[in-house]
């Protein structure tokens, strides 16, 4: 039997390629003979870079960028051929914030890292967009590209406000005769309802009294630059990096759909029996853009039963299979939180082998 492995990280415990080697290792133990196709998947945040050098192969380029608060950090910048990607969760991710403040957050180190793969000679870059600790709508980027204005470019949101001019004349030049694929988690417009603030701000630590403003600063933001360009879908992509990339004239896909091709998901999936997929937390709330999802639809049009290994599982049964994933299971409910968390590979190795019992045959 051939089971192709598609997960996606399990957020804060484990790699999207450790979550496919444990299930693979688990899978084995109880079906010795399966063939096992490991395509670890992302979505366009964490592990973006990672995910595609495991299924592209390339050559990865360390640099050294500042950090969503200042401080320096590590990233890198895979190429593959005359294409470059970069994932700016290495440069201004949630992770990298802790408990600092996201209104003074800056994307600047996404910019720095686009900057370091036009440089290595890149003619096609593909922007990760995802589990961003910034709000900024990407104005430090476009600072980091040679934007200016009267106003802090770099300072985060706050300082947006009393912007009165915007010169992106610079940046575009920087980038000019490069093709930009900003390749996003999710397809939220920039501002609003359903904006990058208000969605996503709560979970970057923004105060629920803050939303209107910082959303104002960025609406304000989007009156000098373009207002049309703030309503396309993935605008409000990590905290408004979708945004600055569509002023840089970037064409946006879902992260996912683009991972899927670039591995040839589709294709393996076909010469599966069946698809398992997963992530740390199997729920409803972003379900727009998420990998098990993508994977599911991926399963569904080649006819393949799809099932979903997670660290917590808070989807109805109904609602998943709606969906196209036929069951899922969680580690906690197999082990408990405390070997889920204290040995995650362990624990998620062995419920791929309960699994297996079923699926395996
Ligand atoms: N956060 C959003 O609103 C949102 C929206 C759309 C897409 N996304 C994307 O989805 C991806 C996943 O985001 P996420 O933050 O939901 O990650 P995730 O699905 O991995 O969930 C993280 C949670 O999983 C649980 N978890 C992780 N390891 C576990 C373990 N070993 N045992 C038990 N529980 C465990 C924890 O509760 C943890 O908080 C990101 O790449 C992001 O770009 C996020
Ligand atoms: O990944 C998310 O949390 C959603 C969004 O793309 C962001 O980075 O803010």
């Amino acid at each position: 039997m051939r089971v192709l492995v598609a997960p996606d990280k399990f957020a804060g415990t484990l790699t999207a390629v450790q979550a496919a080697e444990a299930i693979a290792t688990g899978w084995r133990r109880r079906v010795p003979d399966a063939e096992l196709d490991l395509a670890p998947m992302s979505d366009g945040g964490p592990g973006f870079v990672d995910v595609l050098h495991a299924g592209l192969g390339g050559d990865l380029l360390g640099v050294t960028v500042r950090g969503p608060l200042g401080d320096p950090v590590p990233a890198s910048v895979l190429r593959v051929g005359e294409a470059a990607y970069v994932e700016t969760a290495q440069a201004c991710g949630r992770h990298l914030l802790g408990d600092g403040d996201v209104e003074a957050a800056s994307t600047y180190g996404a910019g720095e890292l686009l900057l370091a793969a036009v440089d290595a000679g890149a003619t096609h870059i593909v922007v990760g967009l995802g589990g961003s600790g910034t709000n900024d709508g990407g104005t430090g980027l476009l600072a980091a590209l040679g934007a200016t204005g009267d106003a802090a470019l770099d300072a985060g949101p706050a300082a947006l406000s009393g912007l009165t001019t915007l010169d992106l004349g610079r940046a575009r030049d920087r980038v000019a005769g490069v093709r930009i694929t900003a390749a996003s988690d999710v397809d939220n417009p920039l501002t609003g309802l359903f904006g990058a603030t208000r969605t996503y701000g709560p979970q970057k630590g923004l105060a629920e009294d803050r939303l209107v403003a910082v959303d104002a600063a960025l609406e304000h933001l989007a009156g000098l630059a373009d207002r049309r360009l703030s309503l396309e879908k993935g605008a409000g992509a990590a905290g408004g990096l979708g945004y600055a990339l569509l002023l840089l004239g970037a064409d946006r896909v879902p992260g996912i759909g683009l991972v899927a091709d670039a591995v040839g998901l589709p294709g393996r999936a076909a010469r599966a029996d069946v698809v398992v997929t997963g992530e740390g937390a199997f729920d409803f709330s972003s379900r727009s853009g998420k990998v098990p999802y993508g994977v599911a639809e991926i399963a569904a049009a080649a006819l393949r039963p799809c099932v979903a290994l997670a660290g917590q599982v808070l989807v109805g049964s109904r609602e998943m299979r709606a969906l196209g994933v036929e069951s899922a299971y969680s580690l906690v409910e197999l082990v408990g939180e405390e070997r889920a968390w204290g040995d995650p590979a362990g624990a998620l190795a062995d419920l791929a082998e309960r699994v297996a019992r079923t699926w395996g045959r």
